[in-house]
């Protein structure tokens, strides 16, 4: 029914994902298919939900085990609660001002990159650390071991958000979100997510873990083996 409406132009607004995947057409004017649509909208909820859930999850985990970042990070969001309406939602201006809130998510995606990489194909022959990749050939670029690179990042299983303080990573050193024209699409709008929830859960609750020690497993993104238990106290 939906894609009848669309297609026969019945629906005026068609800005969401489900009428644009049933308007896309290929060059030769094709429709996608029903099962190429619902594995588009499986990738999309794949690549965004548990994406930035994980994100999410490591920031409750990190600010937990570092009170002295979480104070600078309540300092920060407090500043902005107070300077706001009671209800008055948060706007793109505040956001810009969470700069410390933006280190601790960087840590946060450099630690525990939700995505562990993905294949790219050459196309050319290259060299890298003395390895020949011929042309064609399929390499993995690991997220995870590009972040932990002493060089760029000293004393790099420290967390540390005030190494991200007034300096961007050199290029290709930071790539929670790859790199180049494939880039995750979505990274602008799952900042903006976790920083509502930061501010959203900080100026409410300070919160202790109840599994000191709980082991992160990787599904393939890293999850608190135990799902996190916390104790929430409200301020
Ligand atoms: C913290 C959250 C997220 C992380 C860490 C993340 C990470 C990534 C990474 C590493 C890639 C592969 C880039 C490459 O191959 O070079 C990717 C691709 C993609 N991401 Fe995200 N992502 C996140 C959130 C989102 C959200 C919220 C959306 C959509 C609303 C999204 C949609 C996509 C799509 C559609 C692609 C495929 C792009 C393409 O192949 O051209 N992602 N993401």
């Amino acid at each position: 029914m939906r894609r009848n409406q669309v297609r026969e132009k019945e629906l005026n607004i068609t800005h969401d994902l489900l009428s644009q995947l049933l308007l896309a057409t290929d060059e030769d004017g094709k429709f996608l298919t029903e099962m190429e649509i619902v594995d588009m909208i499986l990738g999309i909820l794949i690549a965004s939900h548990d994406t930035t859930s994980t994100v999410i999850t490591f920031v409750v985990y990190y600010l937990a085990d570092h009170p002295h970042v979480y104070t600078q990070v309540l300092k920060e969001q407090m500043g902005i609660a107070s300077s706001k309406r009671q209800e008055e939602l948060l706007n793109w201006e505040d956001m810009q001002k969470m700069t410390y809130s933006q280190n601790v998510i960087n840590e946060v995606l450099r630690l525990q990159p939700p995505s562990q990489g993905a294949f790219k194909q050459a196309i050319t022959n290259f060299t890298y650390a003395g390895f020949t990749i011929p042309k064609g050939w399929k390499a993995f670029w690991s997220v995870h071991t590009t972040h932990k690179d002493p060089e760029y990042f000293p004393d790099p299983e420290k967390f540390d958000p005030s190494r991200f303080e007034g300096r961007r990573p050199a290029p290709f050193t930071f790539v929670p979100f790859g790199g180049g024209p494939r880039m995750c699409p979505g990274s602008e709008f799952a900042r903006l997510e976790v920083v509502v929830f930061i501010h959203r859960l900080t100026t409410k609750f300070k919160w202790s873990r109840l599994i000191p020690n709980e082991k992160i497993i990787h599904e393939p993104s890293p999850i608190p083996a135990n799902g996190l238990p916390i104790r929430l106290l409200p301020h």
